[in-house]
């Protein structure tokens, strides 16, 4: 087993999570209390993103916009990637301290990076931050770049976590059919049929809509528990005429950029009906999953920030008409699950694993990836 680190920055530019798991590439190492429930796998930690901080990363995601070829970095892309890169470096050295951990400790990080481009169809995903700084820095080796050997293989290079979810689902002791729906700035689900294949994809927009309308709307980043969404009404054609688009009808895997949609679609509604609308467009294009589905699921685990909106669980309760818990409810991390799968993903990297397989990102093959990167050089 080895020590490991994952470190996730997600489209919600909200902040760094940080996760400890031990794991040999295959199996995680799951503890389960007297009542049968499962014991966080390890410390987490989180380092939030400052006003200016996010500020820059979202600026950051408009001049990345004129990015022809991979490694440029206009406008005031080396100064966010340097910001991405300090401040993972912070958060791990505040979760060590915290944990009474040195860097000795720990075999290997895997570092996610800021999504600045995912264009998939031109070959091109790029996430800010350098790996080869962290390590030096850190004393650590660290796992980055771990979307880009998919993409140049002809695959979405995203969705990355369904293997760990499998791996999961499997120390958890699930046999029947299981969806794992992680709702971030952009949602995507792993559906896991009882004969233990997958396949997984991003399913439409997750919070970052809404996010964007409330900020807009009201100054809060966000709709908290989403109680402004359950005082207004979903627009029904405005709703209809959003789930026409082709990606909902587009046969998996695909994935998504989080500027494909905007807020500015629900633009001339209430505050709470547009609310409202966004929120039933992220359930209603989870529920499209089940169109995909060839042993639809029994049970649904719900984890990433959506898990917290209430009104969104509701709607989604309503939609896919089957059990659906949180991740926290049954032990699993709602918050780190993706830090954890970062981790995960790094040591199937050392180990050589596939990370990526034909049914997660639509990859012709299983393959591995990641760039390692050497304290020394
Ligand atoms: N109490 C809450 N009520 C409603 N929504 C919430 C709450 N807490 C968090 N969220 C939502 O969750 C989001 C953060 O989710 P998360 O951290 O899973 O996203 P991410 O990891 O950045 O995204 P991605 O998975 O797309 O990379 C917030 O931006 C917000 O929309
Ligand atoms: C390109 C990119 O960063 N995609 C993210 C984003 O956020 C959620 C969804 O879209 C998912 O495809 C992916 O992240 C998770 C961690 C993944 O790759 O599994």
């Amino acid at each position: 087993m080895r020590r490991a680190i994952g470190l996730m920055s997600g489209t919600s530019l909200d902040g760094v999570d940080v996760a400890l798991i031990e794991t040999d590439g295959e199996t995680v190492r799951v503890e389960r209390s007297h009542n049968g429930y499962l014991e966080p796998l390890g410390p987490t930690g989180y380092r939030a993103y400052s006003d200016d901080d996010r500020a820059l990363l979202r600026q950051a995601l408009i001049d990345a916009e004129a990015v022809t070829e991979r490694s440029e970095r206009p406008g005031c892309l080396p100064e966010a990637e340097d910001l991405v890169t300090r401040l993972h470096a912070e958060a791990v050295e505040n979760f060590l301290a915290e944990n009474g951990l040195s860097a000795a400790d720990i075999d290997v990080i895997g570092f996610h990076g800021q999504t600045v481009v995912h264009r998939p169809d031109q070959k091109m995903s790029v996430q800010i931050g350098d790996g080869a700084a962290l390590s030096r820095r850190l004393g650590i080796k660290v796992v980055s770049d771990l979307r880009n050997a998919d993409i140049e293989a002809g695959g979405q290079g995203a969705p990355l976590v369904p293997v760990f979810h499998r791996a999961l689902a499997q120390a958890s002791g699930f046999t029947d059919s299981l969806g794992i729906l992680n709702i971030g700035g952009v949602a995507n689900a792993t559906l896991i049929a009882r004969d233990g294949t997958i396949l997984a994809f991003d399913t439409g927009p997750g919070n970052a809509l809404i996010d964007d309308w409330m900020r807009e709307r009201t100054g809060h980043a966000l709709d908290d528990n989403g109680r402004t969404a359950a005082r207004g009404r979903p627009d029904e054609p405005l709703l209809a005429w959003l789930l026409i688009h082709p990606f909902f009808s587009r046969k998996p895997p695909k994935s998504l950029d989080r500027n494909w949609f905007s807020h500015k679609l629900a633009g001339q509604l209430s505050t709470e009906d547009g609310a409202a609308t966004l929120t039933a467009f992220t359930a209603r294009a989870v529920a499209r999953a089940l169109d995909h589905a060839s042993d639809p699921p029994t049970r649904w685990i719900v984890a990433g920030g959506g898990a917290r909106n209430g009104e969104l669980l509701r709607q989604l309760n309503y939609y896919l008409r089957a059990e659906i818990t949180t991740a926290d409810a049954i032990g699993w991390s709602s918050a780190f699950l993706e830090a954890q799968a970062f981790a995960y993903l790094a040591v199937r990297s050392l180990e050589g694993l596939p990370i990526t397989f034909p049914s997660t990102t639509g990859v012709s093959q299983a393959i591995t990836g990641g760039v390692l990167a050497r304290p020394e050089g």
